[in-house]
C-alpha cells in the first residue's frame, strides 16, 4: 500500500493503547479538535497597512470599478480606427498630451490621435492605442501604416473588478496577495477577528532558560523561545509565557490564572504517565474537560487536547522535536479555528521518498525533512532521517516541514508517496 493511501482512507491503524488510556488515532484527534474547538468573538476595525497576517471577520467588497477608467497598458498614441480610412500610412495630427493622472482635455476627433502614456484614461473617441514603438513621429504628426484592432492596449474599466464584487471573504488570512486586493477594491480599514489570546506554561524543574548558568541535572529552555517564536504571529496576542515548576500548586494557579485571560493554553511537558507529570492531576482539580489524552503519533504520543473554563488546552509533550510537530499537526488548526480562519487549501501535498524506509510499525510516525528537489516525473523528492530523536533539534534548520509514515507501514521503497506538510505555510 502506498503511503497516502493509509491517509486517503482516513485511517492510520494505529488504535493502539499504551496500557494506560488508549491512543486514539491522528485523524480522530484532528475531528475531536475540529468537534470541540468553537471561533472566538470580538472583531475590530484596523488600518490595511496594519493588517498583515490577521483573519478578516467580514467580507471585503470592491468600492468602485477597478480600474476606475479605461486607461492606457502603453506609451503611445489613442486615436480612433474606425477613422483611418483606406489604406494607410496615415498621418494623424497629435492633438493632446495626456500623461498618468491627467485627465484628458478632449474627445479624439476622427483622424487625430492623443499622446498617451501608461495607466492614462483613454480619451473618448478613441479606440485603440498604438505603442510608440509602431509608429514615427514627425513634428506634430503621428505616422502609422498599420491600422490597430479596436481596444488595442486598453485596460478597461472594471476589468478587473465590479462594484460590489466580493473580493475576500470574511475567514480570509491576509498577507501580501490579499493586501493587494484589499487596496485595489478601496479598503482603506478592515474589519477583523481580535488577535487569539495565547498563554503558554513550558513545565519542568529541570529546565532553566537558554544560555543561563545550569546544574549538572538542568537542560537549557527550548521550547519557550521555540514556541514563542512559532506564537509571534500577528492574528496572535501572547499573553503570557510562564515556566512553571513541576509543583501541583504553582501549576494550578497559573493555569488557573490563565484560564481567566486567555482563548487558548498551550502547556509543554508534564502529562506523561509518570508520577512528576502533574498537568492533568491539575486539570482534574480545575474541573477541567479533556477531549482526547494520548494519540498514535510518532512523537508526540502524549498530546492531550481539552477545556479549562472557557479556554481551549492543547497539552504538547516536553520534549522539544515532539512539541513542535505536535504544534504543526495539531497547534496550527486549532488556531485556525479559534481565529474563525477559512482553510481554502490543504495543509499537506504528496512527495516522494528519496530513500527507502524501514521501521517498526505501530504509531503514525512524523519526520522532519528536506525537499531535495523533482525527480523525473516533476514529483518532490524530499531526504529524512532514518529515526526520530524527539529531543534532539540540531538538524532542524536544514528541514523544509514533516513527512507522515503510516501507522501500519514497516517499509517503504525509494520512490513511495508520502503525505508532507510543509512548516512555512502557517
Ligand atoms: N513510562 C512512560 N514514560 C514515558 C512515556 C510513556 O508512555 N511511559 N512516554 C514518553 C514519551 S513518548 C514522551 S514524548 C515523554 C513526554 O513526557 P511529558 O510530555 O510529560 O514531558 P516531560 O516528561 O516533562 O519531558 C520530556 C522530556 O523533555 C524535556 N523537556 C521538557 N521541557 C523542556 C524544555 N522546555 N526544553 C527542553 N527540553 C525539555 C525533559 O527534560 C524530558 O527529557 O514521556 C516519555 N516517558
Ligand atoms: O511521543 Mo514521545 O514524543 O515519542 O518522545
Amino acid at each position: 500500500m502506498k503511503a497516502i493511501q493509509a491517509f486517503e482512507n482516513g485511517r492510520c491503524g494505529c488504535e493502539t493503547s499504551n496500557g494506560a488510556s488508549p491512543l486514539i488515532s491522528m485523524d480522530e484527534a484532528l475531528r475531536r479538535l475540529g468537534e470541540h474547538a468553537r471561533p472566538i468573538t470580538g472583531t475590530e476595525t484596523e488600518a490595511l497597512s496594519l493588517a498583515t497576517g490577521r483573519v478578516l471577520a467580514d467580507p471585503v467588497l470592491a468600492a468602485t470599478m477597478t480600474p476606475p477608467f479605461d486607461s492606457s497598458a502603453m506609451d503611445g498614441y489613442a486615436l480612433d480606427s474606425a477613422a483611418l480610412w483606406g489604406e494607410g500610412p496615415w498621418r494623424l495630427p497629435v492633438t493632446q498630451r495626456i500623461p498618468a493622472g491627467a485627465e484628458s482635455t478632449g474627445r479624439v476627433a476622427g483622424g487625430t490621435a492623443a499622446q498617451i502614456f501608461t495607466g492614462a484614461p483613454v480619451p473618448l473617441g478613441a479606440d485603440a492605442v498604438v505603442p510608440q514603438e509602431h509608429v514615427a513621429r514627425d513634428g506634430n504628426l503621428v505616422i502609422l501604416d498599420r491600422r490597430p484592432q479596436p481596444g488595442l492596449n486598453i485596460r478597461r474599466a472594471g476589468g478587473d473588478m465590479r462594484p460590489g464584487q466580493t473580493v475576500l471573504g470574511a475567514g480570509s488570512r491576509l498577507g501580501p496577495r490579499e493586501i493587494a486586493a484589499c487596496a485595489a477594491a478601496g479598503a482603506a480599514r478592515v474589519h477583523l477577528i481580535r488577535p487569539v489570546r495565547v498563554a503558554l506554561l513550558v513545565t519542568g524543574n529541570e529546565v532553566r532558560p537558554a544560555g543561563a548558568d545550569r546544574g549538572a541535572a538542568e537542560i537549557w529552555d527550548i521550547n519557550s523561545p521555540m514556541l514563542s517564536s512559532e506564537l509571534s504571529r500577528p492574528d496572535i496576542h501572547l499573553i503570557d509565557v510562564i515556566q512553571g515548576a513541576d509543583d501541583r500548586t504553582h501549576l494550578r494557579r497559573a493555569l488557573a490564572d490563565m484560564a481567566k485571560a486567555a482563548d487558548l493554553i498551550v502547556t509543554t511537558g508534564g502529562i506523561s504517565v509518570g508520577e512528576e507529570d502533574h498537568v492533568k492531576p491539575v486539570l482534574g482539580e480545575l474541573e477541567a474537560t479533556v477531549h482526547f489524552s494520548g494519540v498514535a503519533i510518532k512523537p508526540g504520543k502524549p498530546v492531550s487536547f481539552g477545556q479549562i473554563g472557557t479556554a481551549s488546552w492543547l497539552g504538547l509533550p516536553g520534549n522539544p522535536l515532539s512539541a513542535l510537530v505536535i504544534w504543526h499537526i495539531f497547534g496550527l488548526p486549532l488556531l485556525d479555528i479559534l481565529s474563525g480562519r477559512q482553510i481554502a487549501e490543504q495543509r499537506r501535498r504528496h512527495v516522494v521518498a528519496g530513500k527507502p524506509v524501514f521501521r517498526k510499525p505501530g504509531r503514525c510516525e512524523v519526520r522532519p525533512a528536506r525537499l531535495m528537489g523533482f525527480d523525473s516525473e516533476g514529483r518532490e523528492i524530499v531526504d529524512f532521517g532514518n529515526t526520530v530523536n524527539s529531543a534532539h533539534v540540531a538538524d532542524l534548520p536544514g528541514t523544509d516541514g514533516l513527512i507522515f509514515i503510516p501507522a501500519e507501514t514497516d517499509r517503504l521503497p525509494e520512490g513511495a508517496l508520502l503525505e508532507f506538510q510543509p512548516f512555512n505555510r502557517a
